[in-house]
């Protein structure tokens, strides 16, 4: 069975398959026909299929280097396998992405079994931290846990009344401080708060300003030290939340928070609008970390854990059929 059979089967037994499609349809739809016009002229594995090939991975934003290093390992494996066909091409094509996405392995989500699971969310403002952080929430309740939220975002004004407002609507405890407060002294409260109310978890929604790396990097060292001091072994996920419609410079501004802290996942968001599917493989190859969810619009329900093949058959879906 090749690679897009077994997608299209995977694909088809999952529950929420179409929301997942629906929402990813821009993203996908540019993908799966670029490949397609690559047909029309193939003659075969040669220096200009490899450089359409390379062009048609650029426009999808998988970036420089990891696009040379899809159509390497295609051009490797076409000719140990002794591919010749473009549909052979493309299944090796989509077997490739697949391949560099699992090959970096992955680490269970943890929670803390003892106690108040800590999320950290971090990320550049306006990616959609907060609307994450409310997204998140929901889900957890669907899951039946409890959930307190921290506004350590003190820095923007109205950041902290953005995440009370969401506070409010999913019926959750806020823990806020003053505006141009310290958010650490935020994080703090909330970690008492969820101890003392033996709640499930606590999502930090924290401030992101890039123009000051120094300032930025000592108050997340700050954070994970109070957090730590009060739960041990808290935060136990820090989040990095990245716009997919910003391509590869929100990867370029990602790298800060990688340097400045312990990112455990990243979410990427906006994946609804005109994101390019190619830059879930980009941040898997450049950051190494992997795709927790994906943001697929601004409603509290429009976040879906990332998953692979799914993912994958979104985005070579019109590829291989008639
Ligand atoms: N279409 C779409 N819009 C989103 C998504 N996630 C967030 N947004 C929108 O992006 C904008 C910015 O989101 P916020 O959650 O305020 O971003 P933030 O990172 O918290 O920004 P700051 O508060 O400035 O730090 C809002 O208008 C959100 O509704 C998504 O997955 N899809």
């Amino acid at each position: 069975m090749g690679i897009f059979s077994k997608l299209k089967q995977v694909f088809s037994a999952k529950e929420d398959a179409d929301i997942y499609l629906s929402g990813l349809n821009r993203s996908k739809k540019s993908f799966s026909q670029r490949i397609r016009s690559l047909a029309l002229n193939f003659k075969g594995i040669d220096e200009e299929f490899l450089e359409e090939l390379m062009v048609v991975l650029l426009e999808a934003d998988i970036g420089i280097k990891t696009a040379q290093k899809i159509v390497d390992r295609v051009e490797n494996e076409a000719m140990d396998r002794n591919l010749k066909s473009f549909g052979e091409i493309s299944e090796c094509l989509i077997e490739q992405m697949a391949q560099m996405y699992e090959e970096k392995g992955d680490e269970a989500i943890k929670r803390n079994e003892a106690g108040p699971t800590v999320i950290l969310m971090v990320g550049v403002n306006g990616s959609g931290k907060t609307t994450t952080t409310a997204k998140l929430t929901k889900r957890l309740q669907e899951e039946g846990k409890s959930v307190v939220l921290a506004a350590a975002d003190t820095f923007r004004a109205g950041a902290i009344d953005q995440l009370a407002m969401w506070a409010e609507r999913l019926q959750v405890p806020c823990i806020k401080g003053k505006e141009g407060g310290d958010p650490s002294a935020t994080l703090v409260d909330a970690c008492r708060y969820a101890k003392a109310h033996d709640l499930d978890y606590l999502i930090g929604d924290t401030a992101g300003r890039l123009q000051n790396k120094a300032n930025l990097m000592k108050e997340l060292e700050k954070m994970h030290r109070v957090i730590a001091r009060e739960i041990p072994g808290a935060p136990h996920e820090v989040w990095l939340v990245i716009d997919a419609t910003t391509g590869q410079n929100g990867i370029a501004q990602a790298q800060v928070f990688l340097d400045a802290c312990h990112v455990s996942g990243i979410i990427l968001t906006k994946m609804d609008g005109t994101a390019k599917g190619g830059i879930v493989f980009a941040i898997r190859d450049l950051l190494g970390l992997p795709v927790r969810y994906i943001g697929l619009g601004e409603t509290a329900d429009d976040l879906r854990p990332f998953d692979l093949e799914a993912y994958l058959y979104g985005m070579c879906e019109g590829l291989f059929e008639e």
